[in-house]
């Protein structure tokens, strides 16, 4: 909807859809009333667009996207259709932004004839994370606008920019300060009768192209590119037909969901009833970390840009001066990338208080235990801040492996200690999901299958880069075992023999079954060789120097996986790339499934959001759980039973029901309604 009123000589176009604004089809109607009004009342001398609530306008609506393309390209009016009609006005419109105007809410403002904004909104075209481009003329106006390396980076990039940035591009014309409304109807009328020619962007030439043409090679780019080569009316055709393709492509598909899934994540609720909606969070003021390792000292990094002052405790001066050093650099080179100015780190540093003594923990709202993966330590370090801690104090664990029921979701944890986690977890800028307390928790539960997979493959005859390669030529940003020797061998190890202790068991390196599952102990085998990844220079690569970043195949891996095998009597043999991709992926996504059987997490979409911001999924793939459901159950479930049938000492490919269950419905289940599953008959 478009609320339509008049103050005085200017009309009002309020749009009205709430949350964001988007341009659904009765906003788009809106506009062709409200111009139909405005043209034909000669007491109208100028018009502005303004967004009611939060925002001006998010885009088109992404909902429609999932139309078929018949009924998607004849939905009318379309938003070329208002663009145009809008340029053409005889009367000037004048777009005022608050909160957002993105994608064809920016391409609306092209149209116009001028663009005012509040100094906190922000423009630009996020269409490339939904897999298209800004297709309602947004390539052929802002090359025509800006120059034509800012109008590539905007829409190659798909960041927001800030008004004051907008305005120096000349995408903005003016900041207003003040009531954003009334300043706009001031603006309105000094431009009143004013000529619009200069102001319709279709009229105007696109700057050069000449040196940009090697980073032309992407739709996007290449759609900006046809506005310096071709006519209007021809690059407005070309980025309708680049749409077309894109629209109907997998990326867009899953990049589409990922959109949404990111914010259905964010809506947890509890059996109890209390929800994101419901449940207010408590005010966290002043925050505690004990540990300064490498997990300690990035989550203070993370508080103090958050702007929260921070304790820092260690075990000794020795550690305590380490870890603060450690923050000290992690901040400088934010600095020399420009992420934060040189003042703002003084800030942060000036928040840091570090200590040996808990104690200095009395005061603080919420502490977060990041010491050693040892549970008698924890546990220890619990106790102490249970007398030390006011009993408001939130305690918080940074475990990997260690099931404390107390310390995510459990039994015990109130929906407010829930809400305050969520929402600090958005302030110092992270995505929370919430996950019920389980053995390795969800993402080392199912990253977990992965990586044993990947071990066991290489005890079979893979070598760790050709696994590597293979699941980076998927999409995954870091093989296995890159990613192991980043970690640190010896963490991993360190965990597993962790684990042992419990279990009263002892790892070595003869070890090929662990409590009735088969084993690898090649890690530990390098563990022992002092090939502990890159910190060593050495691990299941070779690097330059320790702490070096470029993996190079080693030979000598080669040989260590050979004298492995035949101490063990391990036979190796070819393995196809299929196998090694479907050992790795489906492997972690039956894990999935059983997670989602027991109620672990709420729906598979927190398990998808967990796999990009934590491994790194790529996002164009939906996740692990979206890839599955794309693949077709049918077949992961049936991979999933012979893969079992194989390699039966390995539980992680005991069939999960729920996916047999989903394998075996009449139609395919949608992602969104797997939860349904768990409680019918199917
Ligand atoms: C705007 C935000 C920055 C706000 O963030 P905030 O954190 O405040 O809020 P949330 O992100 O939680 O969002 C709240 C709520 O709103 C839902 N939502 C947000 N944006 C959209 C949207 N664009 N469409 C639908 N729903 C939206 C969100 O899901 C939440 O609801 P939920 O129930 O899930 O909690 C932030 O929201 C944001 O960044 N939004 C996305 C901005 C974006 O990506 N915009 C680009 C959209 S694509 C686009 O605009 C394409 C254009 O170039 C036009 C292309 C025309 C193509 C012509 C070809 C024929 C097609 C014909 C179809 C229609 C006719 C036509 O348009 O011509
Ligand atoms: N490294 C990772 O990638 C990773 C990821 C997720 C979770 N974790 C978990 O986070 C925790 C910390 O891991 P890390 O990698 O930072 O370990 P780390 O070995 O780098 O650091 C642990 C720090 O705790 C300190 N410490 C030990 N006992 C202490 C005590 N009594 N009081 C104060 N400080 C004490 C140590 O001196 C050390 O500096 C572990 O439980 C680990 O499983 C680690």
């Amino acid at each position: 909807m478009v609320d339509y009123r008049k103050e005085g000589l200017v009309a009002i176009f309020e749009v009205n859809n709430p949350p964001v604004n988007s341009l659904s089809k009765n906003v788009r109607q809106g506009f062709v009333d409200g111009l139909s009004k405005a043209t034909n009342d000669p007491e109208v001398k100028a018009v502005i667009i303004i967004g009611k609530g939060r925002t001006f306008i998010a885009g088109a609506n992404i909902k429609d996207f999932g139309k078929p393309m018949e009924e998607l390209m004849s939905s009318s009016p379309s938003l070329i259709d208002i663009g145009n009609m809008l340029e053409e006005s005889e009367k000037p419109i004048i777009c005022a932004i608050h909160g957002a105007g993105l994608g064809g809410g920016l391409e609306l403002c092209l149209f116009s004839h001028y663009r005012l904004a509040v100094k906190s909104a922000r423009v630009g075209f996020p269409e490339v994370n939904l897999g298209i481009l800004p297709a309602a003329a947004g390539t052929q106006r802002l090359p025509r606008l800006v120059d034509i390396t800012v109008a590539m980076d905007i829409i190659s990039s798909g960041r927001h920019v800030a008004a004051p940035e907008a305005l120096k591009y000349g995408i903005l014309d003016q900041i207003v300060e003040g009531d954003l409304l009334k300043e706009s109807i001031k603006f309105a009328h000094s431009v009143i009768g004013k000529p619009l020619e200069p102001r319709r962007l279709r009229n105007l030439a696109c700057k050069s192209i000449l040196y940009c043409i090697s980073v032309i090679h992407q739709f996007c780019l290449k759609s900006v590119r046809n506005a310096a080569d071709l006519s209007y009316e021809a690059g407005l055709m070309m980025e309708n037909t680049y749409f077309k393709y894109l629209i109907t492509g997998f990326q867009s598909f899953a990049l589409r969901y990922s959109f949404f899934a990111e914010r259905t994540a964010r809506k947890w609720q509890l059996p109890s009833g209390a929800n994101a909606a419901n449940t207010k969070p408590l005010n966290v003021q002043t925050t505690g970390i004990i540990g300064a390792g490498t997990m300690g000292t990035g989550i203070a990094v993370s508080l103090l840009r958050a702007g929260y002052p921070v304790i820092l405790v260690e075990q000794n001066q020795e550690f305590l001066d380490k870890g603060v050093d450690m923050i000290r650099n992690i901040l400088k080179d934010g600095v020399s990338r420009r992420l934060m100015t040189e003042d703002r780190m003084k800030q942060c540093l000036k928040a840091l208080k570090a200590s040996v003594d808990l104690k200095h923990l009395a005061n603080v709202d919420l502490v977060i235990e990041a010491v050693y993966e040892n549970i008698s330590l924890k546990q220890e370090i619990f106790k102490k801040l249970d007398y030390i801690c006011k009993p408001s104090a939130l305690l918080c664990s940074n475990t990997s492996s260690i099931d404390i029921d107390m310390n995510v979701y459990g039994k015990e944890t109130s929906a407010e200690t829930v809400a305050t986690i969520m929402d600090f977890g958005k302030k110092i800028g992270k995505v929370s999901i919430l996950v019920k307390s389980c053995h390795l928790f969800v993402a080392n539960r199912m990253h977990g299958c992965f990586q044993t997979e990947a071990k066991f493959i290489l005890e079979e005859g893979a070598l760790p880069d050709e696994v590597d390669r293979i699941l980076e030529d998927f999409g995954m940003p870091m093989g296995p075992f890159k990613v192991s020797d980043l970690a640190g061998i010896d963490i991993s190890c360190r965990i597993q023999h962790e684990v042992a202790k419990q279990h009263d068991i002892e790892l070595t390196l003869q070890t090929r079954f662990f409590r009735g599952e088969r084993y690898s102990s090649l890690s530990n085998r390098l563990y022992e060789l002092g090939r502990l990844g890159r910190k060593t220079g050495k691990g299941w690569y070779r690097y330059e120097k320790p702490g070096g970043k470029n993996a190079i195949p080693d030979n000598d891996i080669k040989d260590v996986i050979r004298i492995h095998c035949k101490e063990l009597g391990i036979e190796q043999r070819q393995i196809s790339t299929q196998e090694i991709l479907e050992r790795c992926l489906y492997s972690a996504i039956n894990e999935g499934f059983k997670i989602i059987e027991e109620g672990v997490v709420d729906k598979p979409e927190d398990i998808d959001v967990i796999w990009w911001y934590g491994f790194g999924f790529p996002r164009y793939m939906g996740g692990p759980m979206f890839y599955a459901s794309q693949t077709g159950l049918k077949k992961v479930y049936d991979r999933v039973c012979y893969y079992h049938k194989n390699f039966p000492y390995s539980s992680h490919w005991v069939p999960s029901d729920l996916l047999r269950r989903l394998s075996t419905a009449p139609n395919p289940v949608p992602i969104t309604q797997w939860k349904t599953v768990l409680h019918s008959k199917l």
